[in-house]
């Protein structure tokens, strides 16, 4: 997966003296902002002369700051912040980025390293990036330390793993006020499994709330950490931050000095620049790699000539070469993110590796929904909006699906909720489109009497209940920690979406965590909203999934005013197909606008009509509290109304809002 916060973005968000700053040739640059590849152009030209490499050291431009000195392979640091959502991963980041003056005070916008707008509204660390710092420690020796920022949500551990297995040690941020969440405990795991060295970070010591002595003894308990040298900090006053460089400079491995090995580098990112084609991220683990060099990628067997090699300072500055241990990024006119995916080994053509680096995998998409445009014209605006996301986005999956209800769409795949949120909002945002979304399925396996498997991930596709002979579905293994108070109200939770029990731990006095199995589709959807309201924001979950099984499942279609509405067909649990039939016609019943004649909302399984509702007959007369008079009034009340329904979409004579697809979300209080 790649999700698309991109260079474009990280440069834009350069202030016009950071560019001055970079390098004196570029004093009077154009703005970064309207022209954002003209810095690197200039770049380009500044640090040709200036990039020299010899047995296994890097030498690059100097700003004025040493930040691209030469050092020796011994003097290099490669690692990763781990953290839970909001610990302060991204705040430590920042810091650690002025505090080495690789960006300047005054040009950090807040989480540099997030640098895509969702991602900033929405606080989280959605892409990763990589960031090359210079550090003299006290003794006077110089470091160079790169930073690769890992994203922080459950969707994306694939890529986490990838940032994780491409550095050598990792800081793990806890806030001392909260302890251990499960974000942390899944994060550290993988940061074990890649055999890293753990420097503990106690941060947010500055609220009155933080008890880093008693968090200390937490990490120590859970995960069973030495946290004696727990680093103190307190990332937003600037507390500890160089105690946190000089730990790693002491205790985080330098990289095997493996340049004479044929060339293996590991992509932990990459983004597609419409100018320069795809910019890959990677980590040399052996070899070198330059300018000129016709590199393989080894899982998509694609070959291209490299066009520019560079380091991350974190905007993009070309060298010359990049050796064993380093951190950089290529350009070599890719034309699809597709054949540089993340984890993928890049190796020298004419010579080689004769392995891969382990631990690729493919992407595969969780969780399918239908985009449809509310206005039928924008179809072909949708598709050419999605290609152009697919290019950036390996994960993202999408095929045209026809809906007799809908007219032309797509059935679009993504690696979870959080990613099928993000594309939505970017082609609405970006791509100005007024989109109607289907509530998000999961893929059911269904074995057909015919002998054939069909996977399915459209409700409304099912094969018909005398074709089919069994239906499987995709389980997760749940963790969820949480205060024991709300031990009940999760237990509850878990068991309504039919979670099987699997273990309880104590894992301190007050915190239990609790283990279940449970179907997926039963996760998607508000899973995680209820998680936090029923433990008032203090559980925190972790998932991965772990196979299909078979489940008594049947097709609930939903009938409105005599006609099947395909998008609101749901797969539901056989058990619960009633309850869901009659919270799903009462909900639509709430949310479909009264029309001129009565219309009936049906939830049928098969033939058979399990729950039936009527919306009474009424025209909504917006004008009718306004007596006489003023025209522009009038005509105010009636743009306004006509804006309300922009959102609908007519399904026969009946306009459904956007609402409506989603409701089978919010159903929860209705079900028994
Ligand atoms: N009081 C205090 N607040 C902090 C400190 N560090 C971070 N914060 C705040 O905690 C919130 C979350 O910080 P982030 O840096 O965005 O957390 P994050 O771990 O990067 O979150 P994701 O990007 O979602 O993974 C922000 O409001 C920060 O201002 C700290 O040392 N003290």
């Amino acid at each position: 997966m790649a999700m698309s916060a991109s260079c474009t973005t990280l440069l834009c968000n350069f202030h016009s003296s950071t560019v001055a700053s970079l390098s004196p040739s570029l004093c009077g640059a154009e703005s970064s902002a309207s022209r954002p590849f003209s810095l690197n152009s200039c770049l380009t030209s500044s640090s040709a002369a200036a990039c020299e490499n010899n047995n296994g050291t890097a030498e690059g431009v100097d700003n004025g700051k040493d930040r691209l000195a030469k050092v020796p392979v011994a003097n290099i640091r490669n690692f990763s912040i781990i953290a839970h959502i909001d610990h302060g991963k991204s705040t430590l980041a920042d810091k650690l980025l002025q505090s080495t003056g690789t960006v300047l005070a005054r040009d950090m916008k807040e989480q540099f390293l997030d640098n895509m707008d969702l991602e900033r509204e929405r606080g989280i660390t959605i892409k990763l990036q990589a960031a090359r710092m210079r550090f003299v420690d006290k003794t006077g020796e110089p470091y160079c330390l790169n930073l690769i920022d890992t994203p922080g949500h459950v969707d994306f551990s694939y890529e986490v793993s990838r940032s994780l297995a491409a550095c050598e040690g990792a800081l793990l941020v806890v806030d001392a006020s909260q302890g251990v969440e499960a974000q942390t405990l899944a994060n550290v795991y993988l940061a074990l499994e890649s055999n890293l060295e753990i420097i503990p970070v106690l941060n947010k010591i500055d609220l009155p709330g933080a008890d880093p002595e008693r968090i200390r003894k937490e990490i120590e308990e859970i995960i069973g950490l030495d946290c004696s040298e727990a680093i103190l900090c307190s990332a937003k006053e600037g507390i500890g931050i160089v105690e946190i460089l000089e730990s790693i400079v002491k205790k985080v491995p330098p990289p095997k000095d493996t340049t004479k090995e044929p060339l293996r580098a590991l992509i932990f990112d990459s983004y597609y620049d419409q100018y320069r084609g795809v910019i890959v991220y990677f980590r040399v683990m052996d070899g070198k790699v330059k300018e000129g060099d016709v590199v393989q990628f080894m899982a998509s067997g694609k070959e291209y000539e490299v066009g520019e090699v560079g380091v991350l300072s974190p905007v993009q500055m070309p060298v010359k070469e990049l050796f064993a241990g380093e951190v950089g990024y290529l350009a070599a006119s890719i034309r699809s993110v597709a054949d540089a995916r993340v984890g993928d080994t890049i190796t020298l053509s004419r010579a080689k590796a004769e392995k891969a680096l382990p631990g690729y995998q493919e992407a595969t998409p969780m969780v399918f929904c239908g985009l449809f445009p509310v206005d039928a014209d924008q179809f072909a605006e949708l598709r050419e909006a999605l290609e152009r996301l697919q290019l950036n986005d390996a994960a993202l999956q999408f095929e045209p699906e026809t809906s007799s209800a809908m007219g032309f769409g797509f059935r679009c795949g993504f690696l979870g909720l959080l990613h099928m949120d993000i594309v939505q909002e970017r082609l609405e945002r970006e791509y100005n489109l007024n989109l109607i979304t289907t509530a998000p399925s999961v893929v059911y396996r269904v074995h057909c009497v015919d002998g054939s498997v069909v996977e399915c991930s459209n409700p409304s596709a099912l094969p018909e209940a005398g074709k089919r002979k069994e239906i499987e579905e995709p389980y997760v293994r749940i963790e969820l920690l949480t205060p024991k108070d709300y031990i009940g109200s999760l237990m509850e939770l878990a068991q309504e979406r039919r979670g099987e029990f699997k273990e309880m731990k104590f894992i301190t006095e007050n915190r239990a965590s609790l283990v279940y199995s449970l179907p997926l589709g039963e996760m998607v959807g508000d899973f995680f909203d209820q998680l936090k309201s029923r433990s008032k924001g203090y559980a925190s979950m972790e998932y991965s999934v772990t196979g299909y099984k078979e489940s008594k499942l049947v097709r609930l279609d939903i009938l409105i005013n005599e006609e099947i509405v395909d998008p609101l067909a749901v797969i539901v649990h056989r058990d619960k197909a009633y309850g869901v039939g009659r919270a799903l016609t009462q909900k639509l019943k709430k949310l479909i606008p009264r029309q001129l004649f009565k219309i009936p909302i049906q939830a049928c399984i098969g033939s058979k009509v399990i729950a039936s509702e009527a919306i009474t007959p009424m025209r909504k007369d917006v004008l009718a509290k306004c007596y006489g008079g003023d025209i522009t009034r009038k005509k105010k009340l009636l743009k306004k109304q006509a804006e309300g329904k922009k959102r609908m979409k007519s399904v026969g004579r009946v306009e459904v809002p956007q609402d409506a697809f989603m409701a089978i979300l919010r159903l929860e209080k209705e079900v028994v």
